[in-house]
């Protein structure tokens, strides 16, 4: 067992309990809630830890003792997985995937004391579980006082301060140790509150699409990298050596800004106990007046709208790659 050196007691984590990538990796900034950099990195739409925010300090008890006696008796989504990556996949869009698709995770319904007691009988081999669920009113009402008692004051200055759309969901996300949600993006602003544990995010900003490889918009990984960062085949996807990304280590009291359409991936540190997390996403604000050169999210956004168009006018996915082919291939190369 490594003796940790003082800073690393402090910290709560040392390095050895994060995975190891070839990844280019720089910090992302660490700042308090009142330094005035916070709104401008916001406003920019870059990544900041922000401390400070009381954003869920009546969360900071959350803990899986307590999340049992008082969460309540209501269903809760929770995935599994034969290995600790969970990549999540839209099961509306398994159709157009045909029959060489299999999900590499089941989504369950599950009581949470059952899931409570899988997760203290966990052992090494066994299924690995991801509770994943938007707290919503079926929850009990010690939970409902946690929650009014959230710093909405603060987070919902900002939502109106850089003009987000509504907040659609707070995710309560419980994971076990080792677990990771391998490098996507999303298509909403994101305050990522850490509860409970630690979680070392790796983003890339959306102009690193090119080496990071989406899968098409049509299946059901859309939004998810294609590269497993463990064992990068760099044959199918030779710029991801060019990959470079930002990481931070969060734990219990910070909030993580994962600006809209950034990648992201999160793993729950090994050897670190179950992690509770809660986030916060918010639809884009209006577009506003369009400014050129566009942003990479524009470009992003541009990409997805031709590939949804190609599908919605051939009828039929598996001529997309080809006409695009025939559309820039000796053309636009
Ligand atoms: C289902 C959401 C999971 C979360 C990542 C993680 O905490 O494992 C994330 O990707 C996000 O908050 O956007
Ligand atoms: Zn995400």
């Amino acid at each position: 067992m490594k003796v940790l050196n003082m800073a690393e007691r402090k910290r709560g984590w040392d390095p050895s309990q994060l995975r190891k990538y070839d990844i280019q990796l720089e910090e992302i900034p660490r700042l308090s809630c009142n330094d005035p950099r916070v709104e401008e990195l916001i406003s920019e739409n870059k990544p900041v830890v922000i401390t400070d925010t009381k954003l869920v300090s009546s969360a900071l008890k959350w803990d899986i003792d307590y999340l049992e006696k008082n969460i309540g008796s209501g269903d809760f989504s929770v995935f599994l997985s034969r290995n600790h990556k969970f990549k999540y996949y839209d099961d509306k869009k398994l159709q157009d995937a045909g029959t060489e698709f299999t999900p590499s995770t089941k989504r369950v319904d599950m009581k949470f004391p059952e899931f409570a007691k899988k997760l203290r009988q966990w052992m090494r081999g066994d299924e690995r579980l991801y509770l994943q669920q938007p707290l919503n009113n079926t929850v009990g009402p010690a939970i409902v006082e946690d929650f009014l008692k959230f710093n909405w004051e603060w987070v919902n200055g900002r939502q109106k301060k850089h003009s987000w759309g509504h907040l659609t969901s707070n995710l309560l996300l419980v994971a076990m140790e080792g677990n990771v949600t391998p490098c996507h993006y999303d298509e909403q602003q994101n305050f990522f509150a850490e509860v409970k544990g630690f979680k070392r995010c790796i983003l890339f900003p959306p102009e690193q699409f090119d080496c990071l490889y989406p899968h098409p918009v049509f299946h059901p990984h859309d939004r998810q990298s294609q590269v497993d960062f463990e064992h990068p085949d760099y044959v199918r996807f030779p710029k991801f050596r060019e990959v470079r990304g930002q990481e931070a280590v969060v734990g219990p009291g910070d909030v993580l800004y994962i600006p809209i359409y950034w990648w992201h991936h999160i793993e729950s540190l090994m050897r670190g106990g179950y992690t509770v997390s809660i986030n916060f996403w918010y639809k884009a604000g209006p577009m506003g007046q369009i400014l050129y050169p566009l942003k990479g999210h524009q470009k992003v956004a541009i990409m997805r709208n031709v590939e949804k168009m190609l599908v919605e006018a051939l009828q039929d996915t598996s001529q997309v790659g080809p006409l695009l082919r025939a559309l820039v291939l000796g053309r636009y190369t």
